[in-house]
């Protein structure tokens, strides 16, 4: 594909998800715009891991489109096509399960995801452990936090193999807090 074709690719998944994200806000104390965040994981994939797959860097932008808004797969897939949006399902959270469900089923199959798909939930991971690290979400006592941690340990084990340069950076912070 000729660079340019890549870059507008991008582009269009980064207003895409801009105006899916338009009305949400992160829970840190500075109610950050939530675009912040997919587009941030698809910065720690080229910047932090020197990654230029453009599937990957999409799905990252488009990560939180279907779990988090009213996107469905089906619009996904008609506006960037099947690659893409089976990226995005692998790493989208089935909201009609309870939380300690979805929470279990990230450790379950993480092993088994895809290559492009374990990239983005490391990326994803990293994001909001980095957030946590810097304060305390709204609304969540720090015994949530803790446990958040404790999991994401075992969701970014499931993963492991697969980004030196992420997966560094993750052992970094699981290790300040005594989880390795
Ligand atoms: N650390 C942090 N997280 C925030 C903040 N604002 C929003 N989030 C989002 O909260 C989610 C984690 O909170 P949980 O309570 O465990 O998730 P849930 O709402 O899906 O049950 C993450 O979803 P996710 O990206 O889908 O990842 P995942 O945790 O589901 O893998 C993260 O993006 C913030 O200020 N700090
Ligand atoms: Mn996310």
């Amino acid at each position: 594909m000729a660079q340019g074709d890549v870059l507008i690719d991008l582009i269009e998944c980064v207003d895409f998800a801009a105006i899916k994200h338009r009305n949400q806000r992160r829970k840190d104390s500075d109610s950050t715009p939530y675009i912040n965040h997919p587009i941030g994981v698809a910065r720690i994939l080229t910047s932090e891991a020197g990654i230029k797959d453009l599937i990957v860097l999409q799905a990252a932008l488009l990560h939180d489109t279907v779990e988090d808004t009213e996107t469905t797969f089906e619009e996904l897939e008609k506006k960037f096509g099947k690659t893409v949006t089976d990226v995005v399902r692998e790493v989208t959270d089935d909201k009609s399960l309870p939380s300690e469900e979805r929470k279990r089923l990230q450790i379950v199959h993480a092993p088994t995801s895809s290559h492009e798909a374990k990239l983005v939930k490391l990326a994803d991971k990293l994001y909001n452990l980095r957030d946590l690290c810097k304060g305390t979400p709204r609304g969540w006592s720090s015994r949530r936090c803790e446990e958040y941690f404790k999991w994401s340990k075992k969701v970014v084990d499931g993963l492991r193999g697969n980004c030196p340069a992420i997966e560094n950076e993750l052992d970094k912070i699981f290790i300040a807090k005594g989880l390795m």
